[in-house]
């Protein structure tokens, strides 16, 4: 196969469909090589969207250059009687290409029927999938609109940093306590259209003159995420032209900060970590714990809490847990949930679990 240096800042066009957005993605990968790692094999999912044919065409146009093996997924989630046909239509259209589209069906339990349902067996089914086809990297069409609907839906909802910082551009498909993770073969999940809007999107698809099949879903004023696509980012952009970018951004730099955080975070917590409790079980040091400001108390008590049990604590336990700790207070213990407790006395404080043994 033809290469190119993939360093070089002159790239020549690799063929007729060259474009200033076949640069941008071509840089966008250049600088986060972890991305779509050179001559790693993709799984593409295309929902025959806007997003997912721009996807399909820029990364199939950049091939050449990265040397990725494609193979292209499609969720057919059986909402309307005509969504076969969708399937059946893009099939159709791959094979014109010389592409070869998996296509899954979903078998919906009748009371299955929300996005998030949705979405979680998407996300099932292109982990299988990736595994069977030897593919260690996931790709979805997510843009900077996506994220920006996400971080504002969040906001509303009052999410936690962490939950604002979502869409990321890479992340592992399935989260490390999924039951149907395979530690040995970790999948990963990459978005990499995450630098270009909706807009770019359909104007990609209209110089390429790509296909693109509507999902009428995507317009259902019944679903949050579409009336802040339809009503809430539109008046954002009137009063201030490239909000949804800049919002994007955000969501971009609230990762980085999280990240830049959670290192410091597990430093700090290097220092107060005992060797053993009483139960002979590694702990924290409460009386260090509660000389900290309560913000960095709350910060590291929830990250340790979340390494060594893989739960996520509600805002309102985690400070009810907080109020217990303070200094003055007596020694206690409290159920954390998936038979957890935390114990304290006056100088420690450690977790309990009938069954598990306890990471350092
Ligand atoms: N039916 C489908 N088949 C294959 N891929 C799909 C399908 N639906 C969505 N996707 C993939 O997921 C991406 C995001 O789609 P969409 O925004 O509709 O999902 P979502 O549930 O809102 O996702 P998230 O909550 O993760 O943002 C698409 O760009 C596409 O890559």
């Amino acid at each position: 196969m033809e290469t190119q240096d993939l360093n070089s800042e002159s790239i020549l066009p690799p063929g007729p469909r060259w474009s200033p957005d076949h640069l941008r993605l071509h840089r966008h990968l250049r600088h986060h090589p972890d991305l779509l790692p050179a001559g790693a094999p993709l799984l593409l999912a295309i929902s025959g969207g806007q997003d997912s044919m721009a996807l399909l065409a820029l990364l199939r146009d950049l091939q050449r250059l990265h040397q990725w093996p494609l193979h292209l997924w499609h969720g057919d989630h059986r909402w309307r009687p005509e969504s076969g046909q969708v399937a059946a239509e893009l099939a159709g259209w791959c094979s014109d290409q010389g592409l070869e589209l998996h296509v899954s069906s979903w078998l919906r339990p009748l009371e299955a029927t929300s996005e998030a349902d949705a979405r979680h067996w998407r996300y099932g089914q292109l982990a299988e999938q990736a595994r069977c086809l030897g593919v260690g990297h996931v790709v979805t069409a997510h843009t900077a609109s996506d994220r920006a609907e996400t971080l504002l839906l969040h906001l509303a909802r009052g999410s936690h940093r962490r939950g604002l910082a979502s869409l990321r551009s890479l992340r592992p498909l399935t989260s490390p306590s999924s039951p149907t993770t395979d530690p040995s073969e970790p999948i990963a999940l990459a978005r990499p259209l995450l630098p270009f809007s909706r807009a770019d999107t359909a104007r990609l698809c209209k110089q390429l003159a790509l296909p693109v099949w509507h999902d009428p879903s995507n317009t259902d004023r019944r679903y949050s995420r579409n009336r802040i696509r339809a009503e809430v980012v539109p008046v954002l952009e009137e009063l201030h032209p490239g909000a949804a970018q800049r919002i994007s951004s955000q969501a971009e730099r609230l990762v980085e900060e999280v990240e830049s955080s959670d290192e410091l975070v597990n430093l700090a917590l290097q220092t107060l970590k005992t060797a053993g409790s009483q139960a002979g079980t590694p702990g924290l040091q409460r009386q260090e714990l509660g000389d900290l400001a309560v913000a960095n108390q709350r910060q590291l008590l929830h990250h340790w809490l979340e390494q060594s049990t893989r739960l996520t604590l509600p805002a309102r336990q985690l400070e009810e847990l907080l109020r217990r700790l303070q200094p003055g207070h007596p020694p206690g213990q409290a159920d954390l949930g998936a038979d957890w407790q935390l114990r304290w006395d006056r100088c420690t404080l450690w977790l309990h679990h009938p069954a598990a043994h306890l990471p350092q």
